[in-house]
């Protein structure tokens, strides 16, 4: 059974979609983000504060490898996991990639208190740009996420029938 990867940018829905998709397919949910900070027992925002972003970049992907050795999960990766494409070749080999498109004008609208890159719209746009070619050429499905989170579920299922 293939895993179910989410990419997007940071607020676009993962956690939350990963979530209740994972309640509707019966699939567990892995949150890539989460799971670093158990294993490391350190919270990411100390991670790039202490030790730097590259240094967190490795960790992503070293803990990348081990989800992807799993089967018949929901991954929801961290909105930087683009980034390197040895990543999205590591999780292409037994998963399927849902990039979820969230409109930068919603992403605004969320609370972001943990997320201090995203509270000037004007970072939101800049992080948008520099990644939104890189989420579309890796994503085998795309999925507008412009609705309630049932419709954005469902429309997962259907677009990953067969795909399994
Ligand atoms: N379709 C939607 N309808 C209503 N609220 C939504 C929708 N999609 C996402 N949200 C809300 O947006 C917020 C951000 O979503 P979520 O935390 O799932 O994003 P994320 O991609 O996991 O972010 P991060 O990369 O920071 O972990 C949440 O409060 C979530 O409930
Ligand atoms: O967009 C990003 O680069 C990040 C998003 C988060 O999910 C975390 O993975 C981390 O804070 C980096
Ligand atoms: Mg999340």
């Amino acid at each position: 059974m293939k895993n179910i990867v989410l990419i997007g940018m940071p607020a676009c829905g993962k956690s939350t979609i990963g979530y209740w998709l994972s309640k509707k397919i019966d699939y567990p949910l892995f949150d890539a983000d989460k799971y670093l900070e158990e294993k490391e027992n350190k919270i990411i925002s100390d991670i790039f504060s202490n030790e730097g972003e590259e240094h967190f970049r490795e960790l992503e992907t070293k803990y990348l490898v081990e989800l992807s050795e799993k089967e018949g999960i929901i991954i929801s990766t961290g909105g930087g996991a683009v980034k390197k494409k040895e990543n999205i070749d590591i999780l292409k080999r037994n998963g399927i990639v849902v990039f979820l498109n969230r409109e930068i004008a919603d992403i605004y609208k969320e609370n972001h208190e943990n997320r201090p890159l995203l509270k000037d719209i004007n970072n939101i746009q800049k992080l948008y740009d520099e990644r939104i070619d890189l989420y579309r050429k890796y994503a085998d499905i795309i999925i507008k996420n412009n609705d309630n989170m049932d419709v954005i579920v469902d429309r997962i299922i259907m677009a990953l029938k067969g795909k399994l």
